[in-house]
């Protein structure tokens, strides 16, 4: 038997056997010469083919398996996915914001105002009265619609010249993870799906936050309450501005295919929670949000109504620099008194998870409420914890402790009932994460987390996490019951302790100290951290960073308001007070090491369990630290860090410049007045650092 020439169109990796077999049976002759006819002779009508091929009856097909109840593939297909049933009756509850209180709603009409309402979010002045929003993906069958502006003026209709106002807007709302998982495999590139089942991510040409390009509006309804200039994270945009920029990202958002939209949750405290829209255009920053904010069940969400507070993530899309104030390509934008927020030009994630914090630290506060850059768990017999820390100082790490319920890793509220977590998630740094040292967070890293920045094996998916090609800044976005010991619902009593995280890589604070309540103010406020900058340009001086409050990029009011709100709560609930170097040991970076993560363990322990506040102390010079002399399972030697350094004049003067380097912050904060004066503020000033420059 000859073959066909297509056969050699063939490479060879495809010269299966289902393909031999293919070509054995159908040969050239047949292809060549009686193809045509037979197509021609098929249209007159088909002799029937024999299936029994001369065979007898006894030979009969495999009919075990009842066959499957479908007319067609289509038909097959429908069978696989069933309806979502609705959880409670409908109309049994009774609407807090919903616009139909009291009155039971049908589905189309509960769909039709939750449209109603994300139309009207999306609004913009090509359409003034939002676009025509369809739930579902483009492509499939409408769900449900709405038509932004016919609904609200018929006769308006065809006044519209742009392009934009007749396009329907499909609205993929609050999916499922697998769904955002499809989503985002379907239509981002960069999207796997790692050994562990987590869905890695990349999040573009930022892997952090922009800092320099936030925003905030200054308006009458808040711009007394803020504070605005030196040391402030608030730069100064006009409301005028960031309508230029809202409509262009909205613009942008209504342009795509399909938009991403969640209705979520802030604060676990319930009389106090505010309820947020994100509104994206990529299934990672649904997937984020959805882990990273409270989800509301269905039944909470069917009576969401109006949110208190929108985000427009524009992501890619960059803002434009001939506009007012924009001073990159980058900008994110909060307006207190519209209640929103734009993101333009980066698509990480953080943005809105801070964004949002920010928020946070300004309603709280309004409400006596205090907002903290903290994490936060309890003992088995209720004694709550903090960690306040910057980046990198180990909230995350030393909350999530397998003896401990976690209560969350980064955000929290103070009010008079005690502790709530602002957030539904957790948010890890993954660099060098190794199972020994941090399991809850490893097992956390499963189906339904977001893998932001990783390096994995193309072939088995499995995460490098000592990789830094993409960035150091690797992360895991988690819902908080995916670590074992959560404490839901995320609250708790009034904390006993209050731990003040440095990570300091000039190695000269000890491990752990007590601090009297003046010593906490002041370093609450300085907010010291020091990193070691541009280890890749093979610079090994250690930066100092001062952020105040722990929290400076998130805090919308002058430090002195969180500071004097932390130190009435802690004198009011007995509170004590711990600084605890998360950073060097044994000299600075370079010379000395990191400190074992499991002896920053042990010495949390012994805060934890009230044994070091029975300990003896010795005093520490320049900085005043009172400095336990034995911590269970931690060697002594290193408590005081002059015993650790073998060059004694190099620890005295890295001391020094330590010492000399907040103090120098510190005149930011030296003359504010608290209460008309600055007799607090002279207090505080002399719980630090007190040495003589010239010795
Ligand atoms: N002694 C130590 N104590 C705490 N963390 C340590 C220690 N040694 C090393 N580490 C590492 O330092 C990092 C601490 O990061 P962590 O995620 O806890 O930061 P964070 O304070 O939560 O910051 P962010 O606000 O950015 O989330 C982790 O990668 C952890 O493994
Ligand atoms: O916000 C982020 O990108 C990470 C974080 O928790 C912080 O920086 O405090
Ligand atoms: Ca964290
Ligand atoms: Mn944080």
């Amino acid at each position: 038997m000859r073959h066909c020439n297509f056969r050699s169109h063939v490479p060879p990796w495809e010269t299966c056997n289902a393909f031999k077999s293919l070509t054995t049976v159908v040969s050239c002759d047949k292809m060549s010469s009686t193809g045509a006819e037979l197509h021609v002779s098929g249209l007159q009508g088909l002799t029937k083919i024999d299936t029994t091929m001369g065979r007898t009856s006894d030979v009969c097909a495999d009919d075990s398996v009842p066959t499957v109840r479908a007319q067609n593939l289509d038909e097959l297909h429908s069978l696989q996915v069933k309806k979502s049933a609705p959880s409670t009756p409908r109309g049994s509850l009774t609407p807090k914001g919903g616009a139909t209180a009291g009155t039971p709603r049908s589905d189309e009409e509960r769909q039709r105002q939750q449209l109603q309402s994300i139309s009207t979010s999306l609004a913009s002045l090509t359409r003034e009265s939002g676009p025509q929003v369809v739930r579902g993906e483009p492509g499939k069958v409408p769900i449900a619609s709405v038509t932004g502006r016919a609904a609200y003026d018929p006769r308006a209709r065809f006044q519209d010249t742009s392009d934009s106002a007749l396009k329907f807007t499909h609205v993929l709302y609050n999916l499922s993870p697998a769904e955002l998982y499809e989503q985002a495999l379907k239509s981002e590139k960069g999207s796997y799906i790692t050994s562990a089942g987590a869905l890695a991510t990349l999040s573009g040409a930022k892997t952090g936050r922009s800092p320099k390009d936030k925003r905030v509006v200054s308006e009458e309804s808040s711009r007394d309450d803020l504070w605005w200039g030196k040391g402030s994270p608030n730069i100064e945009m006009d409301e005028e501005t960031f309508l230029v920029n809202r409509e262009r990202a909205v613009d942008y958002l209504n342009s795509l295919d399909k938009v991403f939209v969640n209705d979520q949750f802030l604060n676990w405290d319930p009389e106090n929670r505010i309820k947020v829209r994100i509104i994206s255009a990529r299934a990672y920053h649904s997937l984020f949000m959805h882990n990273m904010c409270i989800r509301p069940t269905p039944e909470e969400l069917e009576e969401f109504g109006t949110p208190d507070f929108t985000i427009y993530n524009a992501g890619k899309f960059p803002c434009n620099r001939y506009t007012h104030y924009m001073t990159s390509s980058t900008s994110v934008d909060v307006n207190l008194k519209r209640k929103e927020m734009v993101i333009l030009g980066t698509q990480y994630a953080g943005e809105m998870k801070k964004g949002l914090f920010s928020l946070m630290h300004y309603l709280m506060p309004k409400r006596g409420i205090l907002s903290l850059h903290s994490g936060c768990n309890m003992g088995k017999a209720g004694d709550v914890a903090l960690f306040f820390g910057l980046s990198g100082t180990g909230k995350t790490t030393l909350s999530t402790d397998q003896n401990r319920l976690l209560i969350g890793d980064d955000e929290h509220c103070w009010g008079d009932g005690g502790v709530s977590n602002i957030e539904g998630g957790c948010y890890a740094k993954c660099i060098d994460l190794s199972k020994e040292r941090e399991p809850d967070i490893w097992d956390a890293i499963k189906f339904g987390t977001v893998l932001e920045n990783v390096v994995f094996d193309e072939h088995t998916r499995e995460v490098d996490y000592s990789d830094k090609s993409v960035t150091e800044n690797t992360r895991a976005a988690y819902p908080i019951e995916f670590i074992p010991n959560a404490k839901i619902p995320c609250v708790g009593p009034h904390p006993r302790n209050v731990i003040l995280l440095a990570c300091d890589a000039f190695g000269v604070l000890p491990p752990v100290s007590k601090l009297t309540l003046p010593q906490t103010m002041y370093h609450f406020i300085s907010g010291y951290t020091a990193i070691v900058a541009g280890t890749e340009d093979g610079v090994t001086e250690p930066t100092a960073t001062f952020s105040a409050c722990f929290g400076a990029a998130f805090i919308m009011m002058h430090p002195t308001k969180y500071a004097a709100m932390l130190a009435e709560k802690m004198q009011k609930h007995g509170a004590t007070a711990w600084l605890v170097n998360t950073g060097w040991s044994g000299g600075s970076y370079g010379v000395g090491s990191r400190m074992k993560l499991a002896y920053t363990r042990r010495i949390i322990d012994a805060i934890h369990d009230g044994s070091l506040l029975e300990a003896e102390y010795t005093e520490t010079p320049i900085f005043s630290l009172h400095v336990p002399t034995a911590v269970d399972g931690v060697p002594s030697e290193i408590l005081m860090p002059e015993n650790s350094w073998k060059d004694k004049q190099a620890y005295t003067d890295t001391l020094k410049k330590l010492a000399g380097l907040f103090q120098k912050n510190f005149c930011n904060f030296a003359d504010y007045e608290v209460g008309g004066d600055s007799n607090l503020t002279q207090e505080i000033l002399q719980a630090g650092p007190v040495f003589d420059q010239a010795s």
